[in-house]
């Protein structure tokens, strides 16, 4: 999965008190925690982002840099922040009349909240799935090319250029890669012309899994993908995952920790407020968190 790495103790110095030292503030200290360093290339970089919607503070001055090729993972107690901060790396909020957003994200380096970006081809890069699938009314073929057709994909541009020549052969073998890559083919490949949502929840998850990945994205976020599927449709979405950081970089928000340990290369916890609290390997925020109130969290002692 990742080439994440963990700091050095030269870098990670701060005590498991969640407490702070003389001299120090509680910002020092958390900036501290939230302060993860690994190898490799950020794919998003998040800098002094605060989120407002009307007089609600709903993140606080978040600063987080994203390892490309991995799955992090973001968790916290509900209304802490985790959905706001997911569509503040494709700029969905640009669609919340109420939301404020300040603060820097680039993406591969280019500053994505400045004027002229161009929001289609961002979301395209930055794809999103969300917690209910949401198929189009259409057959299964329809809802894998619906997007490259609109955006002209399938005649020009790079999907064009990977797939073949005429559009009609494109567009098979874009619903096939598609569908493979989602771990799906194998199920409806002999029905690509049926109503896709005649398929079970998690057949639908991984169709709009499909979907996202035929607009040839760089990063896919996911807000709580598998939430609404019972074990065995989950079990197969986390494995999805896994295979999907080969190639993406994956964000996504789990209300459920076993789920964030099996899936996540690094972990980011978010508590009441909008704070970003602890931000660090997955395998260290589960058995060694530096914060007090991350250990209570993910201990079950509250939220
Ligand atoms: N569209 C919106 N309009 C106004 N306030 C909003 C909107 N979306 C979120 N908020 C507020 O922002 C804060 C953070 O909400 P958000 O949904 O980002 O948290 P969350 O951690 O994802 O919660 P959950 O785990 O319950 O989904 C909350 O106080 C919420 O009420």
């Amino acid at each position: 999965m990742s080439n994440a790495k963990p700091r050095t103790d030269e870098q990670h110095t701060s005590t498991n008190t969640g407490t702070t030292t003389a001299g120090e503030t509680d910002e020092a200290v958390r900036e501290e925690w939230t302060d993860y360093r690994f190898e490799g290339e950020a794919k998003l970089s998040v800098e002094d982002l605060d989120v407002y919607y009307g007089d609600d503070h709903a993140l606080e001055s978040v600063s987080m840099d994203i390892p490309e090729e991995s799955v992090t993972a973001l968790i916290g107690p509900s209304g802490c922040g985790k959905s706001t901060y997911l569509r503040c790396l494709n700029r969905m909020n640009d669609r919340i009349a109420a939301a404020e957003v300040d603060g820097s994200v680039t993406f591969d380096g280019d500053e994505i909240y400045q004027d002229g970006v161009n929001l289609v081809e961002l979301r395209k890069r930055v794809g999103m799935v969300f917690q209910s699938p949401n198929p189009f009314p259409k057959s299964i073929r329809d809802n894998i090319t619906y997007g490259p057709r609109k955006h002209g994909d399938l005649d020009s541009g790079v999907l064009a250029k990977l797939l073949g020549t005429a559009t009609t052969e494109k567009a098979d073998a874009l619903v096939e890669q598609s569908l493979r890559n989602a771990a799906l083919w194998d199920e409806v490949q002999d029905r690509l012309d049926d109503n896709a949502l005649e398929l079970s929840g998690g057949q639908q998850q991984r169709l709009c899994i499909a979907r996202c990945l035929a607009t040839d994205p760089e990063v896919i976020l996911m807000d709580e993908p598998a939430s609404a599927l019972d074990p065995i449709a989950t079990s197969r979405i986390e494995d999805l995952i896994a295979d999907l950081a080969e190639d993406y970089t994956v964000v996504v928000v789990t209300h459920n920790m076993q789920q964030a340990q099996r899936i996540s290369d690094q972990t980011a916890v978010f508590l009441t407020g909008g704070q970003l609290v602890e931000y660090d390997d997955t395998e260290k925020i589960f058995t060694d968190p530096e914060s007090q109130r991350v250990e209570d969290y993910i201990t079950g002692k509250f939220g």
